[in-house]
């Protein structure tokens, strides 16, 4: 549906191109719900203008359904690619359903007259992000998410095989972000929309995204579905940092501590090992399968936890008072 073809993406300072990002051939296809994610500063927000056509490229292409997005009009263009960019909408005095109708502009006649279709449109894309009790709200009387959410709508009512948001779940909190990423997956899937997002929420992107983009600190871009960055391990190229290091386990990027000369093994619940060791973790202890030259052995059970040292069990039933007595055991050491 949309694709880039040895696109590279910049700008032109005093007189010489600056390649923000380059050589891109990447690929989104119908019904997919792509992430585009990346550190601060590599890019990302100027590949999504490159795309939407706002700036121009600094080599190559880029098409949707065939089409050279540059040689398009505004109004052709209108009707295949719309854009959520991350700014607030500015006239906070409309209502929702007035925000969403202006989704309709490139359809309606020179009085922007709303067809019956055009008023279909409005009111399903409206239904779709959950606003409908909500259209004759003025947008200052609502919340950050539902916000966002009428900018979608809006975006949806243009009605274009191609959506494009940047930052959509900026100044959202966790549960608004998930949800946002749960409704642009099923926007895509529902609605056969091609939606890119780009965004910092690696966690989100890797559990709802259809497709990856990905650019990394060496400045390329590779795209594949999230189980192949990680399994390819491509993931370990996003952060150019020591210090952050991707969990293959837990899925996500961690926080390497690295002296971690203090040893427990620790055995037993799945559920309550996973959070002793989470806890474990933090305060710098390398876990370990089998008992140590210390003997420092953590048997976990449902609602206690035992510790054994030196010959001798004690038992917890919470977690911190393992670690009051570990953190002990550390300093004596
Ligand atoms: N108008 C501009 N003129 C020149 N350079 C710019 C301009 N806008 C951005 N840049 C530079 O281009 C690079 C990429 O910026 P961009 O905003 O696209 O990154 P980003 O990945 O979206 O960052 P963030 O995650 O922090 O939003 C940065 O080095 C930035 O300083």
């Amino acid at each position: 549906m949309l694709r880039t073809l040895d696109l590279g993406v910049g700008y032109i300072i005093k007189g010489k191109k600056e390649n923000v990002l380059g050589g891109l051939d990447l690929n989104l296809g119908r019904s997919e719900l792509c992430t585009l994610i990346g550190p601060n500063g590599i890019g990302k927000s100027t590949l999504m203008r490159t795309i939407s056509g706002v700036q121009k490229p600094l080599t190559g292409h880029v098409e949707i359904d065939g089409q050279d997005v540059l040689a398009l009009s505004a109004v052709e263009k209108s009707k295949i690619l719309s854009v959520v960019f991350a700014d607030r909408p500015n006239a906070l005095n409309m209502t929702v359903r007035e925000l969403a109708n202006i989704g309709r502009a490139p359809y309606t006649n020179w009085m922007g007259m709303l067809s019956a279709r055009d008023k279909f449109a409005v009111e399903n894309a409206l239904e779709c992000t959950k606003l409908s009790e909500l259209a004759n709200r003025k947008l200052y009387t609502l919340s950050d998410g539902q916000k966002q959410r009428a900018m979608i709508a809006r975006a949806l009512a243009q009605d274009t095989p191609v959506m494009l948001l940047d930052e959509p779940t900026a100044h959202l909190d966790l549960p608004n972000r998930i949800e946002l990423f749960e409704l642009l997956g099923k926007i895509a899937s529902d609605n056969e929309k091609s939606i890119l997002v780009s965004s910092h929420e690696l966690d989100l992107a890797i559990q709802f995204s259809d497709r990856i983009w990905m650019a990394d600190h060496s400045r390329a871009v590779c795209e594949g579905i999230p189980e192949d960055l990680i399994w390819r391990k491509d993931i370990e190229g996003l952060f150019d940092n020591e210090s952050i290091v991707f969990n293959y386990q837990a899925g996500r990027f961690e926080f390497n501590r690295k002296e971690k000369d203090f040893s427990v093994c620790v055995k037993g619940d799945e559920q309550t090992r996973k959070w002793v060791e989470h806890a474990l973790i933090r305060i710098g202890v390398a876990i370990v399968d089998q008992p140590t030259e210390n003997g420092l052995e953590i048997d976990c059970q449902e609602s206690l936890i035992d510790l054994k040292c030196k010959n001798r069990t004690f038992s917890f039933d919470n977690i911190e008072k393992v670690l009051v007595q570990i953190k002990l055991l550390m300093n004596n050491k």
